[in-house]
């Protein structure tokens, strides 16, 4: 079988090192601005960033309602911090106006670590990914209040969920791209693959 097509929502954020780590991940990535562009990828990152910011563009350039049909036909999404909190059915402290593509039953606090610390690293158990933990950079990082009965927790980080799956939706509140460790990207690009035969990983 081919290489999955992987876009990455490229309105705002951190796109290039997405691109990166999935081409790294065997994937044929590329940036997604048109709805058309969307139509061909067989699945999608939204990258981190600005979470307001990336709301707002992406209803502004006409993706929010196909993106939303994607995800609810099931097409297999990945979400690094603010692309997290466009994946939450709904955050705690939206800024006015602040829309969501959801797909997962989370709440989200948005800047929730940042209040203590802007940024940070830390080591993260993330189920699913064997070897040695996750090396997880946390910049101004929303964390998940609550989660409800079809989404699973895959790791907490002093006592705060800070990764999630749904089906195909998968959410970190760290941001893997920004460490050359591409195992996070792998474990969604499986998943593009196991959706493209029609299988859930
Ligand atoms: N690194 C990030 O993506 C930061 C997220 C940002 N705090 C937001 O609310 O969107």
């Amino acid at each position: 079988m081919t290489a999955p097509v992987i876009g990455v929502l490229a309105l705002q954020g951190d796109v290039r090192e997405h691109l990166v780590a999935l081409a790294a991940a065997d994937a044929v990535a590329r940036p997604v601005r048109r709805p058309e562009e969307l139509a061909e990828a067989d699945g999608l990152v939204i990258p981190g960033g600005e979470s307001t910011t990336i709301s707002k563009l992406t209803v502004l350039f006409g993706l929010m309602e196909p993106l939303r049909a994607r995800v609810r036909a099931g097409m297999p999404v990945y979400g690094t911090c603010a692309g997290m909190i466009m994946l939450a059915d709904k955050i705690l402290d939206p800024r006015s106006g602040q829309e969501t593509v959801g797909g997962i039953d989370m709440i989200v606090r948005r800047n929730a670590f940042g209040r203590q610390n802007e940024s940070f690293e830390a080591a993260v158990e993330v189920k699913g990914i064997s070897g040695d933990p996750v090396e997880g950079v946390f910049i101004r990082a929303p964390w998940v209040e609550s989660v409800g009965a079809s989404a699973e927790v895959l790791a907490e980080h002093g006592g705060h969920i800070v990764a999630v799956r749904q089906g195909n939706a998968l959410a970190t509140s760290f941001h893997p791209e920004l460490t050359g460790d591409h195992r996070v990207h792998r474990l969604f690009t499986d998943m593009v693959r196991a959706s493209r035969r029609g299988e859930s990983l």
